[in-house]
């Protein structure tokens, strides 16, 4: 028994792309307030090469280096990987889900989760069945900063009843010049902003007007506007109106990079901006509150090394140390509500991929 208070966990990172190179590194951080120990046991891509060039590029002093494999199968069998984390696009979880959780494997997975609720539902059975943990990657809701936001707004009552959330995340992606392979392109890989980007803006939404989530939350009804060409989504909106009568305004577009405030939560007691590189990334938020009267607000920030991937890394660590299959803060009810909701926003909206 190791006198190492903190839970370890052996990491099999699924693809070599953009994000699992944030993740890796963050994995590979050395954090003076880590809640848990991660080791980058194995990486797989689909050549060795690529793989190595990958651990050479993002992670040159981990030691010991991770085994790389030319194949996502060997990281499925490999004895010493606890838990797989899938990078691949959208269009490739479903498969790269069931095929670790048929090998045993423990499953972080990026999102969107799947391309729509239907695979979703399959994966968790699939997860429920062979009794291994398994989470959307959706980061954001690990912050810190955005847990004291929820805080504030749901039990302080900061800026008392939300009447109105606006958010909104926009990049410039310039999709006309990427190749048809590209998944930002491919309606097969789950291309389109609202799965990429909508989610984050949904994402805000769902946890400023409903202090409850998954099967305890509330359900809205739901407006979904999509800019379509070649059947995917160039920019998304969608509204929600609850029984309250509160409303979300989220928003994702391709074709404009939002500036650094990019969301508005109003209350009939005053009000919050939030801002950051993106929906995704929040560094700040200021509250505005009648009741203090200051009209400077109040501003929150976080400090963070990295790119704060390793709150939720932290959090399944801890999860899985305590024999738990789901995660409280990003559970599977959660992540299908999601879905379920981007289903009826396509279905309103037109974006369409070939599973459907
Ligand atoms: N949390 C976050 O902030 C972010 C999350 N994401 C999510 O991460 C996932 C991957 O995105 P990202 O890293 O940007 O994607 P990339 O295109 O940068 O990388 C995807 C990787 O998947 C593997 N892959 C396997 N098959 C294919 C295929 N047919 N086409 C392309 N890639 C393939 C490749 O790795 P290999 O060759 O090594 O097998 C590739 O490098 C998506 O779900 C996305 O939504 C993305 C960016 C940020
Ligand atoms: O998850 C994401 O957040 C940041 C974006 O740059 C990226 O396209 C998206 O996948």
């Amino acid at each position: 028994m190791s006198s190492d208070p903190l839970p370890t966990l052996r990491w099999g990172i699924i693809a070599t792309g953009q994000i699992s190179s944030w993740f890796v590194r963050d994995l590979a951080l050395s954090r003076p307030d880590a809640k848990a120990k991660h080791i980058i046991q194995a990486i797989g891509s689909s050549s060795k090469e690529k793989g190595g060039a990958f651990v050479k590029q993002w992670i040159p002093n981990v030691s010991p280096p991770p085994t790389v494999y030319g194949s996502y199968e060997q990281v499925y069998a490999e004895p010493n990987v606890d838990i797989t984390y899938i990078g691949t696009p959208h269009g490739f979880h479903k498969k790269n889900c069931l095929d670790a959780i048929e090998a045993g494997k423990h499953v972080l997975c990026e999102k969107a989760f799947a391309l729509n609720a239907r695979e979703a539902r399959e994966v968790f059975a699939a997860a429920k069945r062979n009794g291994v943990f398994i989470m959307e990657a959706l980061w954001t809701r690990f912050f810190p900063l955005v847990q004291t936001f929820q805080r504030l707004v749901h039990e302080e009552k900061a800026i008392g009843d939300v009447h109105r959330i606006f958010c909104d995340l926009g990049l410039d992606m310039d999709i006309a010049s990427l190749g048809p392979e590209s998944r930002l392109k491919n309606p097969a890989l789950g291309a389109g902003t609202l799965l990429d980007i909508c989610i984050y803006s949904l994402t805000w939404g769902l946890l400023t007007l409903d202090a409850k989530r998954g099967e305890q939350a509330e359900s809205p009804k739901i407006v979904g506007v999509q800019t379509v060409s070649d059947s995917i989504d160039f920019a998304t909106s969608i509204l929600l109106l609850y029984p309250s009568g509160s409303q979300g305004i989220l928003t994702s577009t391709a074709m404009f990079k939002t500036p650094e405030v990019f969301c508005r939560v109003e209350g009939n007691k005053g009000h919050i901006t939030v801002e950051g590189v993106s929906a995704s990334c929040p560094s700040a938020f200021t509250l505005y509150s009648k009741e203090a009267g200051n009209s400077e607000g109040k501003r929150y920030t976080v400090d963070k090394p990295g790119f704060g991937l390793y709150w939720e890394a932290d959090a399944v660590a801890q999860d899985i140390a305590a024999g738990r299959t789901e995660n409280a803060i990003m559970p599977w009810a959660e992540t299908l509500r999601i879905m379920d909701t981007m289903d009826e926003v396509r279905r309103q909206g037109g974006a369409r991929f070939p599973v459907d």
